[in-house]
Formats: C-alpha cells, sequence, structure tokens
C-alpha cells in the first residue's frame, strides 16, 4: 500500500523575488511540471543540506544567470499549501541587490513586473498571499481615540503629514454609526490629498457604506460571526486576531492580511495579556498569508517583526501623537 505520509511530505521551496526599480523578476513554468504553464517567482527544492539562502543564490543563478548576495536576502513570507497531490512551503526572501541581466536559462519567458500588475490567477494557488506581501507596506497606521469628527479629522491631517503612511485603518469605536459615516467622508478627501488608502474598521456594513474605500477591517468580533469574505476581491480585507485559531478564520473568509497580538504590553490596551515574539513566530509560521505583528510595537520593531516570519507592524502610538 502506497505511504500517504510519505506522499504527502512537505517540499521546502525556496522562492526569490527580484526586485528592480519597483518591478518583480516573473518567470513562466514550463507546460510539463508542477502547476505548468503558471507564472511564478524563480525558486526551487531546498537540498538536503542546503540552507534556504544558498538555495536561493542557486536557483537564482541557474534559472536567470543574475548572482544574488546571499547577505542581501530579506524574509518576505513563508507559506504553506496543500495542493492535494503536494504539499510545500514556499519560503519567500527578496533582494534588490541581484547582479547582471536576466536571462531564461532553461528557456522560460521572464518578465518584469510591479506587484500591482499581478493578478492571482495566473500564479500558482500558494502564491495568493506573496503577491499581497508585496503590495502591502510594513507599517500598517491605525488612528487613535477619535471622540469627535472634525477633531478627529485634524489630527489625522496632522499625523498623515508627519509620517505618510501608505494604509490607515480608521478606528473610531467611540462614535455612533452617523458620526463614523461624516468621519469617514471627510476622511477620505484628507487621506487622498496625502495620498493614503483609507481602511474602513466595523463590520460589512461600514464598507457597504464607503464602497470606494481602500479595504475594510473586521474587529474580532465581527470577523466572529461571518463565514464568507464580505466585500468584493479589489479591497484589502484585514482582520483583528489574537490565537491562531482565530487566524485560522481569518484564512477561511479571504482576508488579505490580519493583526495579531498584542505582542508586547500596551498602554492603549493595559488589560490585554502580551504574548511576546516566541508566541507570535509560532502561530505566523502556520499563517498562509501577511501577518502584522500589534500592540506596543512601532517603526523599531518591523526589522524584528519580519525576521520573526511577520509583514511587519500596526500601531497607534507610534505615528498618531506628536510625543
Ligand atoms: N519556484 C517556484 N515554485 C513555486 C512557486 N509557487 C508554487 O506553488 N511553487 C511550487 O513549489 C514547487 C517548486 O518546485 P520546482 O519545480 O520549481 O523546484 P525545482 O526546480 O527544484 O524542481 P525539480 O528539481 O523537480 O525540477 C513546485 O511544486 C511549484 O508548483 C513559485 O512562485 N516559484
Amino acid at each position: 500500500m502506497a505511504d500517504k505520509t510519505a506522499a504527502k511530505r512537505e517540499t521546502h521551496v525556496a522562492v526569490a523575488v527580484i526586485i528592480r526599480d519597483g518591478r518583480v523578476l516573473i518567470a513562466r513554468r514550463p507546460k510539463h511540471v508542477h502547476q505548468g504553464g503558471l507564472l511564478e517567482f524563480p525558486g526551487g527544492k531546498v537540498e538536503p543540506g542546503e540552507t534556504v539562502q544558498r538555495a536561493l543564490v542557486r536557483e537564482v543563478a541557474e534559472e536567470t544567470g543574475l548572482k544574488v548576495p546571499e547577505s542581501s536576502l530579506e524574509p518576505v513570507i513563508g507559506i504553506r499549501h496543500d495542493y492535494g497531490d503536494k504539499c510545500v512551503f514556499l519560503d519567500v526572501w527578496q533582494t534588490t541587490s541581484a547582479k547582471g541581466e536576466a536571462e531564461g536559462r532553461e528557456g522560460q519567458p521572464l518578465a518584469w513586473m510591479l506587484p500591482m500588475d499581478m493578478r492571482d490567477q495566473d500564479f500558482p494557488a500558494a502564491n495568493r498571499p506573496i503577491i499581497r506581501a508585496l503590495r502591502l507596506p510594513s507599517l500598517l497606521a491605525i488612528t487613535g481615540d477619535i471622540e469627535k469628527v472634525e477633531q478627529g479629522c485634524e489630527q489625522l491631517a496632522s499625523a498623515l503629514k508627519r509620517w505618510s503612511p501608505p494604509l490607515v485603518v480608521v478606528r473610531a469605536p467611540l462614535l455612533n454609526g452617523g458620526d463614523y459615516r461624516r468621519l469617514v467622508a471627510s476622511a477620505t478627501r484628507v487621506c487622498a490629498r496625502e495620498g493614503a488608502g483609507l481602511i474602513v474598521h466595523g463590520g460589512p456594513s461600514v464598507f457597504q457604506d464607503a464602497p470606494e474605500a481602500a479595504g475594510l477591517h473586521l474587529p474580532w468580533r465581527e470577523a466572529s460571526r461571518l463565514s464568507s469574505r464580505p466585500i468584493p476581491g479589489h479591497a484589502w480585507l484585514g482582520v483583528s486576531c489574537h490565537d491562531a485559531g482565530q487566524i485560522g478564520h481569518a484564512v477561511r473568509l479571504g482576508a488579505d492580511y490580519v493583526t495579531f497580538g498584542p505582542v508586547k504590553a500596551t498602554a492603549t490596551h493595559p488589560d490585554a495579556v502580551s504574548i511576546g515574539w516566541p508566541a507570535f513566530r509560532e502561530s505566523v509560521s502556520m499563517a498562509p498569508l501577511p501577518v502584522f505583528g500589534l500592540g506596543g510595537l512601532g517603526p523599531g520593531d518591523v526589522l524584528r517583526a519580519r525576521q520573526e516570519g511577520g509583514q511587519g507592524v500596526a500601531g497607534i502610538r507610534f505615528w498618531w501623537s506628536e510625543n
């Protein structure tokens, strides 16, 4: 009888995101191989005894002729995916320092592509979170307490001027529904002026009221009531998670990212128990989507969050107040 355990053994795959002038090197997989005909990032299996970085340098040289300095590689995301016929762990690293001119050494067509132009359906299914990770920033800004619409908008405008975050979650649980809608209407203008995408915070109805928003961030209590993705695919769907089970639910909803924490003790949620980096790492290693660490973190923690497998850091304090 066939050994099912052996058949399902996970293949460790080194995946390279090679960036030049904001574009990423993409190849087309040959028709006859696994997931053949689809687009892919260069890479291949990590050989026994090889580090993932070594494997990347080797695979990129074999496939494209480019030379990647091993020390230039930075972690992007790790994705476990079961294709049914094969389980893979895509270990994704990026570099902006590859040397040489890329050529398809195995006859495969190559192209340099903007992450915004990558379509999920052109890549193997496991690549969806990689595309999300490349489009998302490493800092996700969340607004602090907003008690009055006008005051909140002014504070948003000056915080955006100081920090210019690409994406802002406008969170204002102290406002009633009508005031929140007014806040979002004004904040949309402020964000457009400053070039930031606005993610509304709450249940699906807040997005229905603001369908032009860049996305919807679901607090866990809202996410827990849903069984499918509540908004269209072009908008960001985020979920606040506090344990691995909640991350699993967010994945089933088709979330594009989650926030996870509190990683450290935080002044904004003094009663919440912090999880620490080791538990963050463990949960993130099983999460097939970008995870922002949250709770007592700021820009100085982005590197650590990424080393632990995360997308970066989400937070309030580092950008919202002047001091
Ligand atoms: N290189 C690469 N592999 C990917 C991507 N996405 C994805 O699911 N995979 C999967 O990861 C595995 C990588 O295998 P590969 O065939 O490229 O590796 P390899 O060159 O070492 O394989 P070989 O020795 O069998 O030819 C395949 O199952 C492939 O479907 C991707 O973006 N790049």
